[in-house]
């Protein structure tokens, strides 16, 4: 229900639409209501023959009515639509500054698809919230009261049948139907946030499912997947259908309750006939308020799935965050690690033991070791993308977590393992770096990149798709070189290059980050004198730490691990 609360208090943001809409639909309702009466009165007394006048007058209401049922209506439209877009609108950005916020490491334990159809269906889910749930039992409730009211200064008896469909409509039927639906344990938004979830992953995979001969598997598991979305579809519209259905028979047997009754009292004298044709015309008429009523239980149960959907993301956004922090800038960088334990979440074992390092003002340091030695690890930490279980980290004395995210990453200048590429041009995914970069400083940082045969204008497909792994690489730098970080993070920033282009750019980087702090991640070990200390990883935890030439004398892992390097490549 907290969840539904705040979609609640965002439609009443909207307090004046919403208000407007109500008033306007209720009042264009009622003049339907009289319309159709008036014009079963005029019938009734056209018959009697009564004078031109009488008629003429009666006639020139009626156009009055309908010309009001019609502006009204129109009126009524324009601000229920206008709030709930508005609504809509607002629902998207929220949902939207919940997620922006949020670590990649919270957003990565989203499948990427699922998140999507989050963003889009259940957020779209929602908009129905004030359509089909907050304002149909409104519009309903204060349109009966007055019919009602009205009828029962005719006759006590059709005032009491109408009563007495105001509730099996209005109340029976919705909580059969809401029985019904929470019977049902899925959703069918939950059905299209999973289809999509797999759908994103086929798509992401392609190439290698029909390398491994596993395309069609995965695709009859979707098609599968899609086969219940639609059974949930077609069990969702035969319970909106019933509800309708119950509905309209409802209204029927009520407006043929009506005329029987109104015919009874108007022989035996209770009830003037004249106002038979106008009781049974309001009661055909009063009835098409409580159809939306059959469908409110579906739309609510699904708008309370949405709302909840919406909030279980959100709400790893309230567990990460802080109090804001006092904002940081430096123009030198120096970072100190203290004892640091980590561990991923969910994960059982822990990724980082004991890690101690300091990254002094313009120093570099290499950090080397196998695989999943828990070197990334390290820059993720220090990119402040996870907190560590124990131990310190401080920035220019200042602790890590006081200091908030977005200001170590404009500090930073990071070239991961895996860049992201922007469907677009080379320009476009330049100026993600740095927005104010000019046309020259572009060109000159794809020259420095060794990218010169790439224009400015040349286009990048989505995800570097068209770029070689090299190139997908050179480009990153290209970015970094546009960046003005205090930190350079480099990690496996050359894996994907030949050696000799290799040794040219991580001579480029070095004279670019000079002075400035900067860690290298690498597996390979040459070219590692220039670095003020190198930190050997093994297995989570730091095994030697030191200079080249301390290393090298010390004859310890470093040595050996030059030896084997060195042996391979003369292999
Ligand atoms: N997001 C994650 N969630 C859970 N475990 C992870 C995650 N990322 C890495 N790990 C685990 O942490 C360990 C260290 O990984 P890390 O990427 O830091 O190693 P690495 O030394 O950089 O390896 P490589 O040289 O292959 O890049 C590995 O055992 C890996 O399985």
């Amino acid at each position: 229900m907290k969840a539904l609360m705040i979609v609640s208090q965002m439609v009443m943001k909207e307090k004046k639409d919403v208000l407007l809409s109500a008033g306007l639909g209720i009042a264009a309702a009622l003049i339907g209501i009289s319309l159709f009466g008036a014009s079963g009165y005029v019938i009734s007394k056209a018959a009697l023959i009564p004078p031109l006048y009488t008629l003429t007058i009666m006639l020139a209401l009626l156009k009055v009515f309908g010309i009001a049922r019609a502006l009204g209506k129109y009126a009524e439209r324009y601000y229920s639509h206008r709030a709930t877009f508005t609504i809509l609108g607002n629902l998207r950005s929220g949902f939207f500054e919940k997620l922006e916020p949020l670590p990649p490491s919270v957003l990565k334990r989203w499948r990427s698809g699922d998140l999507l159809a989050r963003f889009v269906g259940d957020v779209e889910n929602l908009q129905n919230f004030f359509l089909r749930v907050f304002y149909p039992p409104l519009i309903f409730f204060f349109v009966f009261t007055a019919v009602i009211f009205f009828t029962a200064f005719y006759s006590v008896w059709i005032s009491l049948t109408l009563g007495i469909g105001m509730l099996i409509t209005g109340l029976a039927a919705p909580a059969f139907f809401a029985w019904r639906q929470h019977k049902a344990k899925q959703s069918v938004q939950a059905q299209r946030n999973e289809l999509s979830a797999e759908a994103a992953e086929f798509l992401y995979g392609f190439r290698d499912l029909k390398i491994h001969q596993k395309a069609e598997t995965k695709k009859q598991d979707l098609l599968k997947l899609s086969g219940l979305a639609l059974e949930e579809q077609e069990r969702r519209q035969s319970l909106d259908n019933g509800g309708q259905a119950v509905n309209m028979a409802v209204s029927m047997l009520a407006v043929w309750s009506i005329a029987m009754i109104g015919a009874f009292e108007a022989a035996s004298g209770q009830l003037d006939g004249l106002f038979l044709a106008m009781l049974i015309m309001m009661g055909l008429n009063v009835f098409e308020y409580a159809f939306p009523m059959a469908a409110l239980p579906a739309h609510f149960a699904d708008a309370r799935r949405s709302a909840i959907q919406l909030q279980s993301v959100a709400q790893d956004n309230a567990h990460s965050a802080k109090e804001p922090a006092e904002p940081f800038a430096a123009d030198a960088v120096e970072i100190i690690m203290d004892d640091v334990t980590f561990a991923y979440p969910e994960d059982f074992r822990n990724t980082l033991h004991h890690i101690s390092l300091e990254l002094k003002l313009g120093s570099r340091t290499a950090i080397v070791g196998p695989s999943g030695s828990g070197k990334s690890t390290i820059l993720q930490i220090l990119l402040k993308m996870y907190e560590p279980e124990s131990g310190s980290l401080t920035c220019n004395h200042r602790p890590f977590q006081s200091i908030d995210q977005e200001d170590i990453w404009r500090l930073a200048n990071p070239v991961l393992q895996e860049n992201h590429f922007f469907f677009g041009s080379i320009r476009d995914n330049l100026l993600l770096a740095n927005e104010h970069a000019t046309e020259k400083m572009m060109e000159q940082a794809l020259k420095e990149a060794e990218l010169s045969q790439y224009s400015l204008e040349d286009k990048v497909l989505e995800k570097g798709e068209n770029l070689s792994g090299g190139e997908r690489q050179k480009l990153a730098l290209a970015r970094a070189f546009l960046r003005e970080g205090q930190l350079w993070l480099l990690d496996e920033a050359f894996s994907s290059m030949d050696l000799l282009t290799e040794k040219r750019l991580m001579e480029k980087v070095l004279e670019k980050s000079d002075g400035k702090t900067a860690v290298f991640i690498s597996h390979r070990l040459a070219g590692l004198q220039s670095m003020d200390q190198i930190v050997v990883m093994e297995a989570g935890r730091i095994k030697e730490k030191g200079t080249y030439e301390e290393l090298m004398n010390k004859k310890g892992d470093f040595y050996k691990l030059k030896q084997v390097e060195a042996a391979v490549l003369s292999y």
